[in-house]
């Protein structure tokens, strides 16, 4: 029996990967699809690249019947989502992609969101939904809390470093690059074509984009006391794909070998031969996670690089690997697909 799925905010980017995703994954079925303003609408109008798949019209979430869901998968923007998760039933399990459960602190959330949280009972419920580092406890999960796609990236980079005590944890820099798709699908003056092609730009510059509140939980969390990096986004003129430069102190062998031997088994995370560096057109539209080490002239120091796609590993594949986990099927089911290219 394919389990049935809803997939609420179906009409942004996030909602349309899903779909993608879902039209091909042998263990689920789209039950219905929800939207806000585009509700009432078909989902070929609003995505006439999905038109042969025959999905459902777009409907509010009120008109879903939950008793008929196995699984929903919340893509609205933070803190609506919130608002609208404290509302399901308590039993459905839930995947949430935004921000809205990833901290598990309510003054941490309020710092870095800047509003009180409206559900905090759930925000201590919901596991990280960091696939390869919280398996167990996603398979167990009611709701879980899809990361940041920038957080993701640093993740995946960093965390085995810090497990193996290969680099200074006083001395991390993760220079981002997001590609413009990582904003949603709604209108921005600085995502204009015009405003936004042929040129490039660093923002929330100082330590202050709101993914380091993700860094600051998970990395301290692991290395058993406070570890602040340096991080600084840049929006990349491209549709898809995230690259994360780090700059690290330590040996870089030593660096290769803790992330070959942290991701030997991992089906998604290519660690790539000593001294190659990945791109982001190797890994589009794929949930693969592409990372490369090499040296630096300057002795002990070490640049890593890691690429993903914002749209699948970043979020939306990423989501249903956590699904397959939560809903008992094999983890890599719908999500082995090779990537696009060129
Ligand atoms: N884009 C990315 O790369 C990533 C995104 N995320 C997170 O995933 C979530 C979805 O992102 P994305 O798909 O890019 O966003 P979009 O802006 O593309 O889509 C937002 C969706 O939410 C719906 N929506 C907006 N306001 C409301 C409301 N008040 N009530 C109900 N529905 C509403 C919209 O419906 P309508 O169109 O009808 O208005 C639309 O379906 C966000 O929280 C985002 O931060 C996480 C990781 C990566
Ligand atoms: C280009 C761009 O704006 N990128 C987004 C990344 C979005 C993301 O990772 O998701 P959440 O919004 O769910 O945290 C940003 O830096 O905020």
């Amino acid at each position: 029996m394919t389990k049935k799925i809803a997939i609420i905010g179906a009409s942004g980017y996030t909602g349309a990967e899903l779909i993608r995703l879902i039209a091909t994954h042998p263990g689920m079925e789209i039950a219905a699809l929800a939207a806000n303003s585009k509700a009432g609408q078909s989902m070929d109008s609003v995505y006439p690249h999905l038109r042969h798949l025959r999905l459902p019209d777009l409907v509010t979430v009120d008109q879903i019947d939950f008793d008929r869901i196995d699984l929903a998968f919340c893509a609205l923007p933070h803190k609506t989502s919130q608002e609208v998760i404290r509302d399901l039933p308590k039993t459905l399990k839930i995947v949430d992609l935004s921000a809205d459960f990833r901290l598990r602190d309510p003054a941490e959330y309020e710092k870095w969101y800047g509003n009180a949280h409206a559900a905090v009972e759930m925000q201590r419920e919901a596991v990280y939904g960091l696939t390869e580092f919280y398996r167990d406890e996603i398979r167990a999960a009611r709701l879980v809390a899809g990361t940041g796609c920038n957080a993701a990236t640093g993740q995946f980079t960093v965390r085995p470093l810090i497990e193996a005590g290969v680099i200074d944890l006083d001395e991390i820099i993760l220079d981002m690059k997001c590609a413009v798709s990582g904003a949603g699908r709604s209108l921005k003056e600085n995502l204009l074509h015009a405003e936004l092609s042929e040129g490039y730009n660093a923002y929330a510059v100082g330590g202050t984009h709101r993914h380091l509140g993700e860094f600051d939980q998970e990395f301290s969390r692991l290395a058993g006391r406070a570890v602040k990096v340096q991080f600084t986004p840049h929006l990349m003129p491209a549709n898809r794909g995230i690259l994360c430069t780090a700059y690290l102190k330590g040996e870089a062998q030593a660096i290769h070998a803790a992330l070959q031997a942290a991701y030997a088994n991992e089906p998604f995370i290519e660690v790539l031969p000593f001294g190659e560096t990945p791109s982001t057109h190797h890994i589009r539209g794929s949930n693969f996670v592409h990372i490369g080490v090499t040296g630096d002239r300057i002795g002990g120091r070490a640049i890593v690089v890691s690429a993903l796609d914002n749209l699948c590993k970043g979020s939306s594949g990423q989501a249903i690997q956590n699904a397959n986990l939560m809903l008992g099927l094999p983890e890599t089911e719908g999500l082995m697909m090779a990537p696009l290219f060129p």
